[in-house]
């Protein structure tokens, strides 16, 4: 258990032992025999003195002590554990309150830059704010507030520092939705998905997911699993069906699903493909395959124009730990809705006019049910479109909505974003500030301001108890495999124990060949072939070696891996219990090895030496696995010279 560095010489014979060994006589033993009866045919063969050594240096009070320091740290665990969990809770709280003030639908708006194909004009007819976005037109002007507004140079880790409270919300157990709204090109793709070197929200929220996931802050575990749709033409489709090359009119059972709604209101996809995620890869290698599935087509706006809303679902699972065994399961959207478009202006026709026309009603569906949200109406228009009715239970109650406005920069769309900002208008959940008296604003500012340094200082301090947690289980699974080594030794000791009398009765069966190595410079009246050629005593040296280099790296190893865990646990290390005990077992580990070799020199004159021989069963081998730990083991002198 805890040896030092001192204890590899018990097993090894002192010079004094070897002198009073080879002034012994053949065939006569020393006086310290006397109380042991001879045994008939012990004195016909030549009595070799043998040195039996006990390294069990664990003695009972320290495994007592080592039981009740397990228990207590499974104790501490446990109360950190809870101090975590109320952490979260308090973080949690906090988050709703921002959130709650913020409104449960929050309205964000993005300006596209220019692109290479815009005609830019001199006069500015958009004028941007943080909060504002003014549209001037001659004899119009037209103000929307937003609760943020992203200029034309914002990058996509501006946009995602937005998204990512509602990302915690829906990993603290809510449904949510992240909904990307406006006029065909206006960058609703580009904010959802981006591109490899410019990624959107959606791989941004995949890879916050499993960060998250890995971390050592959490006092539960998270799952995801992942699924793809899009509404196209009023239908549904499966975009992560193994083959799904098809349009939603080719194949009927994948490309239209139906929605079913249970008795508590939770929304679910009959046959909807819902693959686990288990790390980032796979989330990526599915979601990029579904994306590129997704419909899309030429038109005079878009060169790769979106032609159904397209619907990505990560369910997350969140296990915590036996006090709270339910599994529960969250939702959060990510929806690309299609281009709100004026029909005539895209040069649709035919089957693209159809598409555009579906699109525009279930935007209008959309509309009105986030309406009938806001106003707290009584009764909500979900069933109106398939995409409301898939979003039910992540748009009501509890759920926490947040809506891209993303709008053009250019004079000739001015007309398709007046109408966009009017629809985020009436979509969004709270008074604009510009309504609120300067006042209220401020204490509002100052609200979210003190929630948001509570939220912080939570998560901060369950940072420091998930690494103080995860220092304890280190030294817990430590001090419990010592444990069990402990245990081992007491079992094998059970198993086999062994009284001096036992030994010398099997020493007195053990076949005479067994003799073999016995040196002759013990005892030189040994006749030849019992004495040991050169190449078993290599084999005996080496053996040595192992027995002590083996002895030497465990001991080493187990005080090292305490340090180890005690240098890296300022909470337990300090611990004066802790201290105490380590201190305490190193003392008594010399203490014992002491005792151990002033014992054992005795023992060794006394009934050991009578014994000339013991099976290679009982002989402790430098190939024996249990070496480094066993209890009470015996080893011959014979053998080790
Ligand atoms: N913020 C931005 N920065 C750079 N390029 C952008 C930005 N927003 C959009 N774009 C570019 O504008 C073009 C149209 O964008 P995108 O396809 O995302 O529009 P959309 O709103 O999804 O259109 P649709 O509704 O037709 O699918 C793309 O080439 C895209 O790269």
């Amino acid at each position: 258990m805890f040896f030092s560095a001192e204890e590899e010489q018990i097993s090894l014979p002192s010079e004094n032992a070897m002198e009073s060994l080879k002034s012994y006589p053949m065939g006569s033993s020393p006086d310290s025999l006397d109380g042991i009866s001879p045994v008939s045919g012990l004195h016909d063969a030549p009595t070799i003195p043998a040195i039996y050594t006990d390294v069990n240096v664990v003695p009972e009070h320290e495994k007592n002590e080592l039981k009740q320091l397990i228990w207590n740290l499974e104790g501490e665990i446990e109360l950190l554990r809870q101090k975590q969990r109320s952490l979260n809770e308090k973080r949690k709280e906090a988050l709703n309150k921002i959130l709650d003030i913020k409104g449960s639908i929050r309205a964000l708006c993005r300006v596209r830059p220019f692109l290479l194909t815009d005609k830019r004009n001199i006069r500015e007819h958009i004028v941007t704010g943080p909060e504002k976005i003014v549209v001037k037109l001659p004899g119009i002007r037209k103000e929307f507030e937003f609760e943020k507004v992203f200029l034309q140079e914002a990058s996509q880790e501006d946009v995602f520092v937005e998204v990512e409270p509602i990302l915690k919300s829906a990993l603290d157990g809510h449904n949510v939705c992240v909904i990307a709204y406006g006029q065909t090109g206006t960058g609703k793709t580009f904010t959802m998905d981006g591109t490899n070197e410019k990624p959107g929200i959606l791989p941004r929220a995949l890879k916050e997911l499993f960060h998250h996931q890995a971390s050592k802050n959490n006092s539960y575990s998270l799952t995801f699993s992942l699924s793809m749709l899009e509404v196209y033409m009023g239908n549904l489709r499966d975009l992560l069906v193994p083959k799904p090359s098809c349009r939603a009119y080719e194949a009927p059972t994948k490309c239209n699903l139906t929605i079913q709604t249970d008795s508590k209101g939770l929304v679910e996809i009959e046959g909807l493909t819902d693959v686990p995620i288990p790390d980032l890869a796979t989330a990526s290698w599915w979601y990029t395959k579904g994306r590129s599935v997704r419909s899309t087509s030429w038109t005079n706006v878009n060169e790769a124009s979106s032609r159904s809303h397209c619907l990505t679902r990560i369910t997350i699972y969140r296990r915590g730990d036996a006090s709270e065994a339910k599994e529960q399961a969250s939702k959060l959207w990510m929806v690309d809705l299609g281009g709100s478009e004026r029909l005539l202006k895209t040069g649709a026709a035919g089957l693209t006019l159809d598409e555009g026309r579906a699109i525009n009603l279930s935007l209008s569906a959309l509309g009105d049910v986030i309406a009938a949200l806001r106003k707290k109406r009584g009764h909500v228009p979900y069933r109106n479109s398939k995409l409301t009715q898939i979003l039910k239970d992540s748009l009501g109650d509890g759920s926490k909505v947040l809506m891209l406005v993303l709008v053009s920069p250019c004079e000739k769309d001015v007309a398709e974003t007046i109408c966009s900002l009017s629809f985020a208008k009436r979509a969004r959940a709270i008074e604009s500030n510009r309504e609120m008296p300067d006042e209220l604003k401020k204490q509002r500012e100052k609200r979210i301001m003190l929630l948001k340094e509570d939220m912080r200082e939570a998560e901060e301090e369950s940072q420091k108890v998930g690494n103080q947690i995860q220092k304890a289980e280190i030294l817990l699974s430590e001090n419990k495999s010592l444990l069990s080594i402990t245990y081992k030794l007491l079992e094998e000791e059970v198993k086999a124990p062994m009284s001096p009398q036992e030994d010398l009765k099997e020493a007195i069966e053990t076949p005479p060949t067994f003799k073999k190595g016995i040196k002759r410079n013990l005892c030189n009246s040994l006749p030849r072939f019992m004495t040991s050629t050169e190449a078993s005593r290599q084999r005996k040296s080496a053996a040595e070696k192992e027995i002590v280099g083996r002895a030497r790296s465990f001991r080493s190893g187990t005080r090292s891996s305490i340090q180890f865990s005690a240098s890296q646990s300022h909470s337990y290390a300090d611990h004066p219990r802790f201290k105490a005990f380590l201190k305490n077992s190193n003392r008594k580990s010399r203490h014992a090895e002491t005792n151990t070799l002033l014992r054992e020199s005795p023992k060794c004159n006394e009934s050991d030496s009578k014994v000339d021989a013991l099976p290679r069963s009982k002989m402790v081998t430098a190939s024996d696995p249990n070496l480094r730990v066993i209890p009470r083991h015996r080893r011959r002198m014979s053998d080790l010279i």
